[in-house]
């Protein structure tokens, strides 16, 4: 069995992690933080665990994190690179689900997020984990940048296109829409139900922290200055994005090619769902499960091709693309305690 600690498991992400983690048969959740909890028991306060955890929240204590084989950091940006170095020392593995090691480029991490990085001796270490572009990397890695949510929605939907060197890297547009989980549990005013109900905004168009890495990794997969232009937008529901993606082909007769070049490149991905030609992916066909689904869409009279892709945020744009990474990480069944599907209605 694996023994694992989670660091934050009081937010939408630690929770997440440890539905997923109750069913599956490789691991113990031997350790679960929160500061502002500490003694609570977890099912307590989440009552939909009741019957599968007998453990409390903990302080953080890098002693007993340092004791097991796996932490997943789900934290704000800022807490994973502070004790990393003393995991890293004691040879546990660790799935950062925030930014902290996301990015190469130390002067763009510090420019977005606004601090100085604790940690740079690892930031070249850690593998970014998208397991449908970087499997190999992931089995072996120490350190593992579990990716953005938008991020992890956007470069899927971009991947084939820029791979085969298809469409015009410097003019690509992602207009991603996120459900309000995607903001965390703690207490902001903008994501009261009575600013987010009934209401539907973009935010961050003059640049989102996502932008640098959403370019980082098209601009490496495809050997090319990549230019996106990304716009998020708020929309009134708990879990899900979004992503419309538009890309301009080179070549128009391409367009013939495009649906079974997508569907060869994600043929063998259990977590990738190529749906047919024109269709239209809804969020709440993905939501609670590990799946990115997508179609392809070509608009008349012109040669821009059109990517929807959707993700439940808090699933496979988080807990769910973590806890795969995980089981890469440690030679299990890359699907073991990921195949649910969707919640639907
Ligand atoms: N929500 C989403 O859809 C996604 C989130 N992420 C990322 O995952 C991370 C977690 O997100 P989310 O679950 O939404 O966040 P939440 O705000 O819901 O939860 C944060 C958790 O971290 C703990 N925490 C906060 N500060 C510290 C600290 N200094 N030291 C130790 N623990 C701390 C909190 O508990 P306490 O304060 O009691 O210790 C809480 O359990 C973030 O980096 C986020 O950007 C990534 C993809 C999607
Ligand atoms: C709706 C909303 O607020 N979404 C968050 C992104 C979700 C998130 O937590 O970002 P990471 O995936 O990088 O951790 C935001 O725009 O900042």
């Amino acid at each position: 069995m694996i023994k694992v600690g989670i660091v934050g498991g009081t937010g939408y992400t630690g929770v997440e992690l440890l539905r997923i983690l109750a069913v599956h048969p490789d691991v113990t959740v031997s350790c679960i933080t929160s500061r502002s909890e500490a003694g609570v028991p977890v099912a307590d306060m989440y009552p939909n665990l009741r019957g599968h955890f007998d453990l409390a929240y903990s302080e953080p204590d890098p002693a007993v994190l340092a004791a097991c084989d796996l932490v997943f950091f789900a934290t704000p940006h800022g807490v994973a690179m502070s004790m990393i170095p003393e995991l890293m020392a004691a040879g546990v593995r660790v799935v950062d689900l925030s930014a902290d090691f996301r990015l190469k480029d130390l002067d763009v991490w510090s420019q977005w997020y606004g601090m100085p990085h604790q940690s740079p001796e690892w930031v070249e270490k850690a593998v970014y984990g998208l397991p449908e572009l970087v499997r190999e990397e992931i089995s072996g890695a120490q350190l593992v940048a579990n990716p953005g949510c938008y991020p992890t929605a956007i470069l899927l939907g971009f991947l084939p296109l820029l791979e085969q060197g298809l469409a015009d890297p410097s003019r690509l547009i992602a207009d991603g829409k996120s459900g309000a989980s995607g903001g965390g549990r703690q207490g902001k005013i903008g994501m009261l139900h009575g600013e987010v109900g009934e209401s539907f905004k973009a935010y961050g168009a003059s640049g989102h922290r996502h932008l640098p890495e959403i370019r980082e990794v098209l601009s490496t997969a495809s050997g090319k200055a990549t230019g996106v232009t990304f716009v998020p937008h708020l929309v009134p529901m708990v879990r899900g994005i979004e992503a419309t993606l538009y890309a301009e082909l080179k070549d128009p007769a391409d367009f013939d090619r495009l649906q079974a070049l997508f569907e060869e490149r994600y043929r063998s991905e259990p977590f990738v769902d190529v749906m047919p030609f024109g269709s239209h992916p809804e969020t709440r066909s993905v939501r609670g499960a590990n799946l990115c689904r997508m179609a392809l869409h070509r608009q008349e009279q012109s040669n821009t091709v059109i990517v929807s892709s959707v993700i439940d945020n808090l699933v496979k744009g988080a807990a769910g693309q973590a806890v795969q990474n995980m089981n890469i990480m440690f030679g299990l069944k890359e699907t073991q305690g990921l195949e649910a599907p969707a919640l639907l209605p």
